[in-house]
């Protein structure tokens, strides 16, 4: 079988830890890219890692650069190009910035990949991939955004620690955009098949919630030069694995919406199937009262921050 072709563009922290994670898994070969000032850092990177495959035993082939003609015709394409924030910066912040970066990148990738699945990163993340599907014009399944795998892992770690049990047994969803608005599922979070408000009260369980929203603060507070990489390329490469590898895993993904959950053509977090056509399905779920209420609301800061994007790439 061909090994699949994956290009992460950004060879910084994200980028070049979920190149780390995708190599480890082979997953496929792996193309690490950056800009040209970077000069030879993504070059390096990636035969450093290549150096680690005897050891480790995996069979990738990972080779850097600053060029996209080395990236033609990748399967998946995995955007972390950008800066990160610092301590006292919302994710909103990086917009201006990484709007411009971001729709350059999209630009190349639409002349060099024109089949790739598209996995964006780089924040503020429900901005950057509508910026991505604007310039492309790909196809809204073949582009998607991570950010709920990590926000409901971070909320799965936070839920084990607090039991005191094996994250393995626990099953969580979180939906809405990534950020402070993000709407906790708690008829979906079980432990071992038991309703999580039958192991937590609810004052307790909106305490994990709260951490959750602001975990991504919370490792930039304590990083105080960037922010968090491991679980975020973690992240991502469970969704590189459900493309390169067909899994139909049944994921929080950052997809494109339009009458699904009457969202309006937006990218927001919801239930997918994720798989080698990219989003095979938004699963639509029943939502209560107050869910749909803090669906709206996520909802609504995710548009604000698309209008104001339309306003900055078209000054
Ligand atoms: N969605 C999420 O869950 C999530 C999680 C973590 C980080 N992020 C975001 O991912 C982005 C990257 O974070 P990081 O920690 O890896 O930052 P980083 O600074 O370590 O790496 C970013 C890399 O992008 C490169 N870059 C900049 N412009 C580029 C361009 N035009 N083409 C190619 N490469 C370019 C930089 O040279 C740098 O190497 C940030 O925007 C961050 O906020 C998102
Ligand atoms: O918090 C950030 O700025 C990075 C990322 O979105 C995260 O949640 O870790």
């Amino acid at each position: 079988m061909r090994r699949a072709k994956i290009t992460i563009v950004g060879a910084g922290n994200v980028g070049a830890t979920c190149a780390h994670w995708c190599a480890a898994a082979e997953l496929g070969d792996i193309v690490l890219l950056d800009i040209p000032q970077a000069e030879d850092m993504p070059k390096g990177k990636a035969l450093d890692l290549m150096q680690a495959s005897p050891i480790m035993g995996f069979d990738s082939a990972i080779s850097g650069t600053t060029s996209y003609a080395d990236t033609a015709n990748s399967d998946v394409v995995v955007i972390t190009a950008g800066i990160a924030r610092k301590p006292g910066m919302s994710r909103d912040d990086l917009l201006g910035t990484n709007a411009k970066i971001v729709g350059s990148v999209a630009e190349q990738v639409k002349q060099t990949s024109p089949n790739a699945i598209i996995i964006v990163v780089s924040n503020p993340l429900d901005a950057m991939v509508q910026r991505v599907l604007q310039v492309t014009g790909f196809p809204s399944n073949r582009v998607i955004g991570q950010a709920g795998v990590l926000d409901t892992a971070r909320y799965r770690t936070f839920l084990a620690m607090e039991l005191g049990v094996s994250i393995e047994d626990i099953s969580a969803l979180l939906m809405g955009g990534h950020g402070d608005t993000m709407v906790p599922m708690p008829s979906c979070t079980s432990v071992g098949g038991i309703p999580i408000l039958q192991l937590l009260d609810a004052k307790r369980l909106e305490e994990i919630v709260d951490r959750t929203r602001k975990g991504g603060a919370e490792i930039v507070g304590l990083l105080k030069t960037g922010s968090a990489y491991y679980a975020p390329a973690a992240a991502t490469t469970q969704m590189v694995e459900a493309i390169v590898r067909d899994k139909k895993r049944l994921i929080p993904c950052a997809a494109y919406c339009d009458k699904e959950y009457g969202v309006g053509g937006f990218y927001v977090g919801v239930p997918v199937i994720l798989g080698s056509d990219g989003v095979e399905k938004i699963v639509e779920l029943t939502l209560t009262t107050q869910e749909q209420a803090d669906f709206k609301k996520s909802v609504d800061a995710v548009q604000e921050l698309v209008e104001a994007m339309g306003k900055l790439v078209n000054a």
